[in-house]
Formats: structure tokens, C-alpha cells, sequence
């Protein structure tokens, strides 16, 4: 047995907490008992006419920890990240957020109200609105946009959103339109309405693509102090950027970790140069 794989054992959530197999719990939002870690992936597979997208991936995430996958082109990167918000559901094993909600037996709308959000890699702002507006709507977009013309902010939901454009550094832009934002400002504007939904859990697919140099570093900053109140799973190519904010990395191919440990570690891995080297 590897190292990979006792370290799996040790924390494979059946082992641990078995007696809580049997279902769901109803989803209530910010309930999630999170233990040790936030997600458990086992032995996931996904087949797209039986090619296996997902081989018998095993995962998990710590708690509040910042995680950066990486792995060469079709590893099965946004497949994971699909499984894991409900888009895509697995042939086998299972998917759990916190010790007892089941992912896989729960819609997306269910799973991102229990606390899981994505930001995906190109920007969806509404480019009419302000800044304050986006975070606005983000933050009503479970009601719709009807009652957020509508109805009035309290003084929490106002502070709640100008706190949130501190956190991605779009205080002084509030009322620029976000049309006229720039591309990095995008980024963080939309990272913004993910934290409006205050998710436990935040997936991030590369966040820095055609930034600057400056933006870049910006966003590290920013992702690595969301990690701890959040637990902050990052996609990623850019090798430099992620040297510069992970502490794990785990290494994607064919649809299973093939290497999990530190940029250093994983980097030196032998495995891992043979399948970068053989892109
Ligand atoms: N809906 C689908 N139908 C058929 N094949 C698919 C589908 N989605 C993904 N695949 C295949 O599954 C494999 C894994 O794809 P996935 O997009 O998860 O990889 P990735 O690691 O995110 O790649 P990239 O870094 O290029 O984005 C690829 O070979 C891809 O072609």
C-alpha cells in the first residue's frame, strides 16, 4: 500500500463516521457539519459513452484549507467540479459535503443553498449594474430579480455588501457600472456574488486567465485570505500562481490523484514530470 493510499484509508469518511451512511439530512443553510473535512469524494466514476471522465477519484478537502488541482488537459478537473455541484452525476461512489449531506442525491439549487459556490472562469456580471448592484442581486438571486427591485435593503444586507466589496477590493469602484470594470476587476466582482451566498465551500476554475501581472497577485492575496472562514478549492494551469498561494496540491490524470503533497513534492514526483513531460 502507498503512502497515498493508507493516508486515504485513514480518512475515508465510511471508516469514520459509518454509522451515518444511511441518508440524508434535510439541507439547511450553514448547517453543514463539517468535521476534519468539508468534502469527501470516494471512488467516484463518470463515463461519457464509456470513457471514464472520473476513475475511481478519491478526495478530500480539509476544512477551510485552500486547495489547488491541477493535472494536463482532460484529467477530469471540471468533471470533479461538476460532480461535486450536482451537474453531473457519477455511475459510482459517493460525493459528501460535511459528514452527512449527500451531493449525489441532491439538486443544484439544493446543494448551492447548503453552502457550495461556483465561480466559474469567464465573468457573468450583469455589465449594466454597479458593483453594489451585482453583489445586490447575487445576494436576492434565490428570491429573483423581481424582489430585488422591489424591496428594500436593511442596514445588515447593506453592510453585508459593502463588507463583501472590501473583502474583493471594489470598495471605491462600488458605482462603477460593472461594464466598465476591468477584466480583473470582473473576477472579483464575481467571486463576490459567489461569497454573497456566504458558501462554506468555494470552487474557483481558473481565476487568473488574461489577468495582469498585478491582478494576478491580487487575486492570490484574495484567495488565500478566503481560506479558513471558507474552504477555497482553486482549478489551475498557471504553475507560478499556484507555487504562490497553495500549501496541497493534488495532481490530477485520467480521472484519479496521481500525486497529492506539496508544489515541491508533487513536482518532483516522477509520476507527475512523465505525464507533464509526455503533454
Ligand atoms: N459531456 C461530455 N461528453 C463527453 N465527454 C466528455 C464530456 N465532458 C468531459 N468529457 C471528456 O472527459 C474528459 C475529462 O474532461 P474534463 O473537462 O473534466 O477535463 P479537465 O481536466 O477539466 O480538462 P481541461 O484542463 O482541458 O479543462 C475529457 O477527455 C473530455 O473530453
Amino acid at each position: 500500500m502507498t503512502a497515498l493510499d493508507s493516508l486515504r484509508e485513514t480518512f475515508r469518511r465510511d471508516q469514520v463516521f459509518d454509522f451515518m451512511r444511511q441518508g440524508t439530512r434535510p439541507v439547511l443553510p450553514g448547517q453543514v457539519d463539517a468535521g476534519k473535512n468539508i468534502l469527501y469524494l470516494e471512488d467516484i466514476t463518470v463515463s461519457f459513452d464509456g470513457f471514464k471522465a472520473l476513475n475511481d477519484l478519491t478526495l478530500y478537502i480539509k476544512t477551510g484549507e485552500l486547495r489547488c488541482i491541477i493535472g494536463p488537459n482532460g484529467a477530469g478537473k471540471s468533471t470533479m467540479m461538476d460532480v461535486i455541484t450536482g451537474k453531473t452525476r457519477p455511475d459510482s461512489g459517493t460525493c459528501f459535503f460535511g459528514q452527512t449531506l449527500d451531493l449525489t442525491r441532491m439538486s443544484e439549487t439544493d446543494i448551492a443553498t447548503a453552502g457550495i459556490g461556483r465561480k466559474f472562469q469567464k465573468p457573468t456580471v450583469f455589465p449594466e449594474h454597479t458593483a453594489f448592484e451585482n453583489l445586490e442581486l447575487a445576494m436576492n438571486a434565490p428570491k429573483g430579480a423581481w424582489h430585488s427591485l422591489f424591496s428594500q435593503l436593511s442596514g445588515e444586507q447593506r453592510d453585508w455588501i459593502e463588507q463583501t466589496l472590501a473583502t474583493v477590493g471594489l470598495l471605491d469602484d462600488r458605482d462603477k457600472v460593472a461594464g466598465l470594470l476591468s477584466h480583473g476587476q470582473k473576477q472579483w466582482l464575481e467571486i463576490g456574488m459567489v461569497l454573497m451566498q456566504k458558501p462554506q465551500l468555494l470552487l474557483v476554475d481558473e481565476p487568473i486567465a488574461g489577468m495582469t501581472r498585478q491582478e494576478v497577485e491580487r487575486t492570490g492575496e484574495l484567495l488565500k485570505s478566503l481560506a479558513g472562514e471558507h474552504s477555497v478549492v482553486v482549478v489551475e494551469h498557471d504553475m507560478e500562481f499556484i507555487r504562490s498561494i497553495a500549501s496541497t496540491v493534488t495532481v490530477l490524470h485520467q480521472g484519479s490523484v496521481l500525486a497529492e503533497g506539496t508544489m515541491q513534492q508533487v513536482q518532483n514526483d516522477p509520476k507527475v514530470i512523465e505525464v507533464y513531460l509526455g503533454e
